[in-house]
């Protein structure tokens, strides 16, 4: 049973209602969260569940919501059967005589964009009455057949029997047939030096855990390698000795044996340290020369080009020769444009998953729409998928971290540093340190890293660095925070905060160990430190480097936050409230993983790393990013 259908227009008029209740606030949440963010198709709120079509042809939105513990099968083929219905009763032509004959003049074809503003009309009193009003367009007839056929199919789809457990293949198994005969088990033959087991007589039959593992026999082990003779005038190998002293045998904790040892200064720390220090973050380029708008002229090239069939063809010219012009475009005519997009993009290193769901919002506004020439249909596909993909880079908020630093009124503003092993944390979240002393912050680095060997001793190194480059005129800027190894790092976290506070530190930046997102007691323990110590950001950091893994990385990390009581300070719906992508500098032109990591967390990518200097530090070009993806 729906709760409330209605039809408006991208202009942001109801043209048909069936409900006379306040539903505007939920449409306008739909307006804002999904259709705007071309996120999904399906969107929940409160207790109803919201699907919507879009009709490009018509500019109209339609939505339906019903309780969202119900299961509506019909509630698509409602949706695609009374968006025909409706094309069929009016025209163009008619519905814009209706609009305008309302007095507010709004074209039909105002944008989506334009609707954000106007659908202030939604919830506006003026939008009640026209809400009230109802049935602004004479449609209720053909609304009530569509819906009762449709619930109808819905109760005539059978129902599956129940078996019985005579009936099952269960019933019929005895303890007997549980019993494998000898003959009928194979073994796979191991693949390196494992001896086969000798087995002196067969039984007749054995049941199958005995067969796979004998018991008293076991397969010889391989011998162990014996020590290689040194040869004559050869030293032997010696032990690793570790950089802040100590053998590798030696206890890992040697937080209080190098305390302040400036000289110590590893070659990473050095390497980093060498390039200049930038005050401001510059907009990351992908490639200067991924050019991929043409002119009109480049256009008209190509528009012959793609006429002509010649072979040396874009990506986009040989996409687009396959499409019809002349008539309005259908979900077939775009299905295998739309599979050959999907593949580009997964090319670019686009999570699959996210591909998929980029052609379908494309398909979305295409559906309906009508062009006339190659160039024009060319620059709509183009279009669309740059739009989408645009929106999708550009922030929801905008996050200007150096800004809420001086907001915050009670300091030190805190950045948690999350992400799975070797991603880049500890070095980003250096970058990011000596980037805040730039600009003219103290900050304190807590390592609460307390479980990888080495991983004080890695952020000592890039304080000892920083603080030979910021304090030579003797200011404290910057200092670490350290607790030594095995200990409780959320404790450590609340103990460096409260020190940052009475200390005069403007900014915390907390190190924490990496962890694999299916890891559920380290998963916890991440949430329990975000939980007690509420963080003013909580940054993902992940690799540019990954496709299809950023999906599950961040989904996991995410809910797992979610699920142990974590809440992202501006939304609930994400704990994680920015992205550092990292290694940036090796990824050429498969940028994909902006797009995904966005996409999933609907979040910003507030860094970029690009090397491994201090200075390697940017901040993303939505449009440089695109500009490689279609390329
Ligand atoms: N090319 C390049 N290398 C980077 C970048 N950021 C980090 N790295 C390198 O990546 C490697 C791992 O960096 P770490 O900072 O140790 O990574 P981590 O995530 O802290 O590692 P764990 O603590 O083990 O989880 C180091 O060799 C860094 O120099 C980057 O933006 N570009």
């Amino acid at each position: 049973m729906l709760d409330f259908f209605v039809i408006f227009s991208k202009g942001g008029i109801v043209l048909f209602a069936t409900v006379n209740q306040a539903i505007s606030q939920v449409v306008n949440k739909l307006i804002k969260h999904v259709i705007l963010e071309e996120r999904r198709d399906e969107f929940t709120c409160d207790n109803l569940a919201l699907k919507y079509h879009l009709d490009n042809e018509f500019d109209l939105v339609f939505v339906v919501g019903y309780q969202k513990m119900l299961t509506l099968s019909y509630v698509d083929k409602f949706l695609d059967d009374i968006q025909l219905a409706f094309r069929d009763k009016f025209t163009d032509y008619d519905l814009r005589k209706i609009l305008k004959s309302k007095g507010n003049g709004q074209h039909l074809a105002s944008s989506l964009g334009d609707s954000v503003s106007n659908s202030s009309s939604l919830s506006s009193p003026e939008s009640s009455s026209l809400l009230s009003s109802l049935n602004l367009v004479d449609f209720y007839h053909e609304y009530k057949i569509i819906y009762t056929r449709c619930c109808k199919q819905q109760q005539n789809i059978p129902q599956p029997e129940m078996r019985s457990f005579q009936q099952s293949t269960k019933s019929q198994k005895t303890v007997k047939s549980m019993i494998i005969q000898s003959s009928k088990i194979s073994i796979p033959t191991p693949v390196a030096p494992i001896v086969a087991p000798k087995v002196e007589s067969k039984p007749e039959s054995v049941p199958i855990l005995a067969k796979l593992s004998p018991r008293g026999v076991r397969p010889e082990k391989p011998k162990k390698k014996e020590a290689k003779p040194i040869p004559k005038g050869k030293k032997a190998k010696e032990a690793r000795q570790w950089e802040l002293g100590g053998k590798s045998s030696d206890d890992l904790d040697f937080s209080k044996k190098t305390n302040g040892a400036v000289e110590n200064t590893s070659s990473i720390a050095k390497n980093i340290a060498s390039g200049d220090i930038g005050a401001t973050i510059e907009e990351c380029d992908v490639e200067p020369d991924l050019e991929f708008e043409c002119s009109d002229e480049e256009e008209e090239e190509d528009d012959v080009e793609i006429a002509s069939s010649t072979n040396k063809k874009s990506f986009f010219g040989s996409l687009i020769k396959s499409m019809s012009i002349n008539k309005a475009l259908t979900r077939a005519d775009l299905d295998p444009i739309l599979n050959q997009l999907r593949d580009h993009l997964i090319s670019k290193n686009v999570a699959a998953e996210i591909a998929t769901k980029l052609c379908d919002s494309v398909a979305t506004k295409l559906e309906g729409q009508t062009v006339n020439t190659w160039i024009g249909l060319k620059s709509f596909v183009r279009n669309a998928l740059e739009e989408s993909m645009l929106r999708i880079l550009s922030p929801n908020r905008n996050l200007n971290i150096l800004r809420d630093i001086r907001a915050k009124s009670v300091p030190p503003y805190v950045i948690v540093f999350c992400g799975v092993n070797g991603v880049g944390k500890s070095t980003n979240l250096a970058k990011i340190a000596n980037w805040l002393v730039v600009n003219g912050n103290k900050v304190l680095i807590v390592a609460c890293d307390t479980f990888r060997a080495g991983a004080i001793e890695q952020l000592r190194t890039h304080v000892t660095a920083l603080k030979t480059i910021h304090e030579r005129d003797g200011a404290k800027k910057i200092d670490l925070y350290e607790k030594g190894y095995g200990k409780d790092s959320a404790a450590i976290a609340m103990e460096a905060i409260n020190y940052a506070r009475t200390s005069g530190y403007t900014v915390c930046l907390v190190d924490t160990a990496g962890r694999m997102q299916d890891n559920e007691p380290l998963m916890k323990q991440l949430a329990k430190l975000i939980k007690i110590n509420e963080p003013d950001l909580t940054l993902f950091v992940g690799e540019a480097l990954v496709g299809n893994e950023a999906v599950d990385q961040l989904g996991k990390f995410n809910t797992a936050l979610l699920d142990n009581g974590c809440r992202g300070v501006t939304s609930n719906a994400s704990a994680i409230n920015g992205i550092v992508l990292t290694k940036f500098d090796t990824i050429d032109d498969q940028v994909g993983a902006a797009i995904s990591m966005t996409y999933i967390t609907g979040q910003p990518i507030v860094f970029v790393g690009v090397g491994q200097t201090y200075k390697d530090l940017k901040q993303l070009n939505a449009k440089a990013v695109v500009k490689a993806l279609m390329k």
